[in-house]
């Protein structure tokens, strides 16, 4: 069989690992597999090329995407789907993994049922995807994070200083979550756990009064400005405060242990699902197996509240 393979929507690491996955088992099972530039814009302009056992040799510790990605407008219009179909069909690929996250997954809906056989893994720093404990990338992010609250927490201890952290997730607060917990953070404010911020500023108050010589919150993206936010805490709790946001590099470096075996489990698992002629689903791990799911069980679905959020009361 021809299979598809392409990333897309924000970059994540482990997205390589992935790949290389697929193609290597695709191999032993005697697939053809095909690489497509740029998530689906690729797919829209054809460009798509043949993947071998060599071409994802060093893959597995690379960061980033090798094939690239985008997030395609196009590919938002029934025209583009459409084109991107018939490009598959005409080089006679039958079927397509995509790697990415829920808005790669609506796509991979709408593709299966144009026709083509698509399997979805979880592939984003967020975490934000139903049916799956981790998503392919979350746990690297999350080191990230905590190396840069480690270092903020030197500078902060020095001078004094409350500093606010803010992190990535979009309308998830799992990296704030745990890389929070892991960076012993004062606060951690995210859409799960709404901010108080009066008992934010009064709890700092008394940590100035204890003479407590720093303090971490860490703060999803989208809530509040980080840097207003630090302004308001210094003015009415008299802690002096900084903020950081740190953006982009949450999503580059290598994938750390745990992401590149979750990648090679998921790749590998989608594979064999297509051995067997099982498609239109979305691949995860839950408690530790490997799962698969229908793209409209998944699709615009809640996630479950993790009960670290509620642990994280106790112990920050
Ligand atoms: N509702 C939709 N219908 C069809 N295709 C979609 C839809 N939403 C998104 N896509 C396609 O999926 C691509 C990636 O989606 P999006 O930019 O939301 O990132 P993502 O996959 O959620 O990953 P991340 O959130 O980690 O960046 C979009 O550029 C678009 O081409
Ligand atoms: O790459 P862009 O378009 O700036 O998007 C940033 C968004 O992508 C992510 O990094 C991954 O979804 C989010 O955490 C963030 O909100
Ligand atoms: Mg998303």
């Amino acid at each position: 069989m021809k299979i598809g393979v392409l990333t897309s929507g924000g970059d994540a690491p482990g997205m390589n690992a992935a790949v290389r996955a697929v193609v290597r088992v695709g191999d032993i099972h005697g697939h053809q597999v095909y690489g497509i530039r740029d998530g689906y814009a690729g797919l829209i302009n054809d460009d798509m090329y043949l993947l071998t056992h060599e071409s994802v040799s060093g893959m597995i510790a690379l960061g980033g995407t090798f094939l690239g990605t985008s997030r395609s407008e196009d590919f938002m219009k029934i025209e583009g789907k459409q084109k991107a179909v018939n490009n598959l069909l005409n080089r006679g690929i039958e079927a397509l993994i995509v790697i990415g996250g829920d808005g790669t997954y609506r796509g991979a809906m709408d593709l299966t049922k144009l026709g083509i056989k698509t399997i979805g893994l979880p592939g984003t720093i967020d975490n934000d995807i139903p049916g799956t404990d981790f998503t392919i990338g979350f746990q690297t992010a999350v080191e990230t994070i905590v190396d840069a609250i480690d270092k903020l927490r030197d500078t902060s201890t020095s001078h004094q200083r409350c500093s606010i952290v803010e992190v990535m997730g979009r309308h998830c607060g799992d990296l704030a979550l745990y890389a929070g917990i892991c960076g012993g953070a004062e606060f951690i404010v995210t859409p799960e756990n709404p901010m108080n911020k009066d008992q934010i500023i009064s709890r700092l108050k008394k940590h100035k009064a204890d003479g407590r010589r720093h303090a971490i919150i860490v703060l999803t993206e989208n809530i509040i400005d980080a840097h207003d936010f630090a302004k308001e805490i210094t003015e009415k709790s008299g802690f002096d405060s900084r903020a950081t946001v740190l953006g982009y590099i949450q999503r580059g470096g290598s994938p750390c242990p745990e992401d590149r075996i979750l990648a090679s489990r998921l790749g590998t698992y989608a594979v064999e699902l297509l051995n067997d002629d099982i498609y239109g689903v979305c691949v995860g791990v839950r408690d530790n197996r490997v799962i698969h799911l229908p793209f409209a069980n998944v699709v615009g679905q809640k996630r479950p509240k993790n009960e670290l959020y509620k642990m994280v009361k106790k112990v920050s």
